[in-house]
């Protein structure tokens, strides 16, 4: 029977859904119900890793620290990991993770800059986690390239990269091609995993799909909470893989039950491929930009599907969230000359 292992996302991934606004309260009881299904893994942090929380990213309820330790406390039986990207954490941040009990780092890059995570691994290496790359926007990067790139990630330490379709823009043939490119470079004995978006609608399948293609690791959230229409919602997953005779070692019916009477009513927007989350993956647009987006729409007076159409267009990556307003503003004063009115800030 094929096994994979499943790291849940909402507590992370979440963040971005929540604009960073879980409490600890939210935290203790969400850790609770993971740890109660029998998944492998829970990440936590803000949605845009450690040392997120800030003006650019925006900032979280509550302090780092706290949230983590919170985490651990409330799941025993569970690893807690964290992710990071270089630039936004730092080494020190690692560590002080540590301290909170973490024991998984993921080190997230931009699928062509791997790169700058040798640091990292190799300090996360020292600190004795398990070590896991994430290359993100991996829509965006031939299958060839991010052979390569996953080859430097395990070179540094990773114990398994990841194919990371940030925007929710593959189809299923691509993620095979990806993930069966990366499963053909790397050394048997690191995994390859996944990570979806369910911005067209297909992260179950496409999941399914990376299985199939040879991951063995793959992410998932209760009710998939998660940045634009969400990650692939965990408890559907674990019936999907049920129906397959893929063993996730997850209780189904605690993580139905998890989903249902803990992350919905905490969820303050149905996430589902809407207007706005269903144009970030038909443009290929990184997922955590979407309240961004709907922010600068309503500021700006224009349509948030506009902007990210241009956001597509122009191959805006993580961390350049400031060009969304910079968009929004161009948009809004090419309507003004069109109709001789005023933008409104
Ligand atoms: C920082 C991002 O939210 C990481 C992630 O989950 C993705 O790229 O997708
Ligand atoms: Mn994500």
């Amino acid at each position: 029977m094929t096994a994979i292992r499943i790291t849940d996302v909402t507590l992370r991934d979440g963040m971005h859904a929540v604009r960073h606004q879980f409490s600890l309260e939210d935290a203790r009881a969400i850790a609770n119900a993971l740890d109660a299904t029998g998944v492998e893994i829970i990440e936590a942090s803000h949605g845009d890793g450690l040392g997120g929380s800030s003006i650019q990213y925006g900032f979280a309820k509550e302090d780092e620290e706290a949230y983590l330790r919170t985490v651990c406390e409330s799941a025993p039986n569970t690893k807690v990991a964290a992710l990071l990207l270089p630039g936004i954490g730092t080494v020190d941040d690692m560590k002080r993770a540590v301290d909170c009990g973490i024991r998984v780092i993921r080190v997230a890059t931009h699928s062509t800059e791997a790169d700058i995570s040798e640091e990292h691994m190799q300090e996360a290496r020292k600190l004795g986690l398990e070590v896991v790359g994430f290359l993100m926007l991996s829509h965006m990067t031939p299958a060839s390239v991010l052979a390569e790139e996953a080859k430097k990630m395990a070179s540094y330490g990773a114990h398994c990269v990841y194919i990371v379709d940030s925007a929710g823009a593959m189809l299923m043939d691509e993620v095979a091609e990806k993930v069966s490119s990366l499963r053909a470079a790397l050394p048997p004995e690191v995994e390859v995993g996944f990570h979806a978006h369910n911005n067209l609608g297909v992260s179950v399948a496409n999941s399914i799909e990376a299985v199939r293609a040879g991951a063995v690791r793959i992410d998932a959230s209760l009710a998939g909470l998660g940045a634009g229409a969400g990650n692939t919602p965990l408890e559907v997953l674990v019936a999907a893989c049920e129906k397959l005779g893929i063993d996730t070692g997850v209780d189904l019916y605690r993580a139905m039950d998890a989903s249902e009477d803990v992350v919905r009513p905490r969820m303050p927007r149905p996430v589902i491929p809407d207007r706005d989350s269903l144009t970030l993956g038909y443009a290929g647009v990184y997922s955590s930009f979407l309240l961004h987006a709907d922010h600068a729409a309503k500021r700006f007076g224009v349509d948030a599907r506009d902007i990210l159409l241009e956001l597509g267009k122009r191959k805006v990556v993580g961390g350049q969230e400031d060009m969304i307003v910079d968009v929004a503003v161009r948009l809004a004063q090419m309507h003004a000359r069109q109709t001789g009115g005023a933008i409104s800030t």
